[in-house]
């Protein structure tokens, strides 16, 4: 088994994100501002918020923080939105999800600007990464996209794992990770399977794969059964467990398969988060139309 080093990644692209924000103060006078959103006051939620921050401030990226009660409207939180939307300082918002009970989060994305939506949610930016035909135009064309699948990629790439042409199944199907990912991988020309909790013979069609990406939330999910020989594994899973944080692979059952794998924790997480002040930047330049 060889292990991925996300952190490594992540700061490598950290650095360069830094410079690059100095150019721009440098050149523009001006510092890209991320807006982030807290509804309640969920422990893990606030955990993740925190690190947002903290990545922001060591880019130079200033950052604009707002907790809202647990029992805020929704009403109110489109209110904050709009208003964020409208602030000239911001380039980005981020509205943690999920949100307390008896909101639609959707109604409240919605509300985000389009130019500002780093997470890739807003319609508009769902729309442009259904149409994409090849993976130059994310580049070329400044879509904003959601960051676990843009942190996949980048991982990918770095790791000298090919795409193109290869088998990747997606299991997961939300509109934050599997859904974007799915798009990303078929736009790098892989052939892909989305599965999720209904799909039937699981195990035989992971097993086919030479990518295996899994966004499930089960500890111990994936074991050998589901991973051939030679595949590349990248487990987005985050939980907690009585032994600590883990993934969905029952990382025991593998350690001994020729196989290569992000661990968690050290894997994904950390490149989302540099994904998320990257989009900052990208929402900073379409803005304004300069080139970072
Ligand atoms: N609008 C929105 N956008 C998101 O991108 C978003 C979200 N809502 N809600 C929750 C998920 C989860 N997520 C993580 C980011 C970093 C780590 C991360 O850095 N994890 C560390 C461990 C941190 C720990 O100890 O919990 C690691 O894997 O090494 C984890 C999870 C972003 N999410």
């Amino acid at each position: 088994m060889k292990l991925i080093d996300g952190k490594k990644i992540s700061s490598d692209k950290r650095a360069e994100i830094k410079e690059k924000v100095a150019k721009i103060k440098q050149q523009t006078g001006k510092i890209p501002g991320l807006a982030t959103i807290l509804v309640g006051g969920d422990p893990a939620s606030r955990v993740y918020i925190q690190s947002k921050i903290k990545a922001c401030e060591h880019a130079g990226i200033k950052s604009f923080h707002h907790d809202l009660d647990e029992n805020s409207s929704q009403e109110a939180i489109i209110a904050l939105i709009k208003k964020l939307s409208e602030n000239s300082e911001i380039d980005g918002i981020l509205l943690q999800l999920p949100l307390p009970q008896n909101k639609d989060a959707q109604e409240c994305l919605n509300a985000i600007s389009p130019l500002k939506d780093v997470d890739g949610l807003h319609p508009f930016n769902v729309g442009l990464l259904n149409l994409l035909k090849s993976w130059n135009e994310i580049i070329e064309k400044n879509i904003l996209v959601s960051c676990t699948p843009l942190g996949i990629v980048h991982i990918l790439c770095k790791s000298g794992i090919t795409i193109d042409g290869k088998t990747a199944v997606v299991i997961g199907r939300s509109n934050l990770v599997g859904k974007p990912l799915s798009m990303l991988l078929l736009a790098n020309n892989a052939t892909v399977i989305m599965a999720h909790s209904r799909t039937k013979n699981l195990k035989e069609i992971c097993k086919s794969a030479d990518i295996v990406v899994t966004a499930v939330g089960k500890s111990r999910f994936v074991n050998k059964d589901f991973i051939k020989t030679g595949a590349a594994v990248i487990d987005v899973g985050i939980n907690r467990t009585p032994e600590g944080l883990c993934g969905d692979v029952d990382f025991d059952a593998v350690k001994d398969m020729d196989i290569e794998i992000t661990p968690v924790p050290g894997g994904v997480g950390p490149v989302t988060i540099t994904m998320l002040l990257e989009n900052t930047l990208k929402a900073f330049s379409n803005r304004r139309k300069i080139v970072a």
